[in-house]
């Protein structure tokens, strides 16, 4: 079964999917190169929206940077991420029409409090989808994802580089916690236009 197909199962069933190796080796290190390339233009990271929208480092603490089209291993992971949007439009008829994403960035010690992807009175994101950038990153390293599942199991997600994880925005509430070293990923939301 092709990648796409088990990310349109897992949706299906138990809502998320955590895929280790998502990127390959190549990809991932042309990422970092970018992400660093552009460490200057990262802004920090704001909670709430719109007028409401203020930087609450006891929330979360890192910096983004909203990524657009203009570097060859962004316009690969973009194609890649409309070849799986296309997927899950056809399989599911889920009707996402836009990926908005970023590159984030978590200084040591920062971490992103427990909380839901889709923001309240506005259901537009439907889908969270995380590739972490991490290279030579140790599970002491810390700065897991922790996913709250159902009978608030919870599932950690060490983030090793080329790892993707997928799940329904509306259903999982998740956290970062605290990283030991600067934890990078690019993070993204399928949204319906509402
Ligand atoms: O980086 C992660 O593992 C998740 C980030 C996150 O929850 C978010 O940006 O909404
Ligand atoms: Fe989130």
């Amino acid at each position: 079964m092709s990648i796409d197909l088990e990310i349109v199962e897992a949706l299906t069933g138990p809502g998320y999917l955590v895929l280790p190796n998502f990127l390959d080796a190549n990809h991932l290190a042309q990422l970092n190169e970018l992400f660093a390339s552009r460490e200057e233009d990262f802004v920090a990271a704001g909670v709430g929206r719109e007028a409401a929208l203020q930087v609450r480092q006891d929330i979360r603490g890192d910096a983004v940077l909203w990524v657009e089209n203009d570097d060859p291993a962004m316009q690969q992971a973009n194609q890649r991420m409309r070849d799986l949007q296309q997927t899950l439009n056809r399989e599911l008829y889920l009707g996402l029409d836009e990926l908005e994403w970023h590159f984030a960035r978590y200084p040591a010690g920062s971490f992103y409090q427990r909380h839901l992807d889709q923001h309240r009175h506005q259901d537009s994101r439907v889908v969270t989808v995380v590739q972490y950038l991490n290279q030579n990153w140790h599970e002491d390293d810390g700065g897991q994802l922790r996913i709250y599942l159902d009978d608030e199991q919870t599932l950690d997600v060490t983030p090793y580089g080329g790892t993707l994880v997928v799940f329904l925005s509306n259903r999982f509430e998740h956290e970062v916690l605290p990283a030991r070293r600067e934890r990078r990923s690019l993070t993204g939301w399928y949204r319906r236009r509402p």
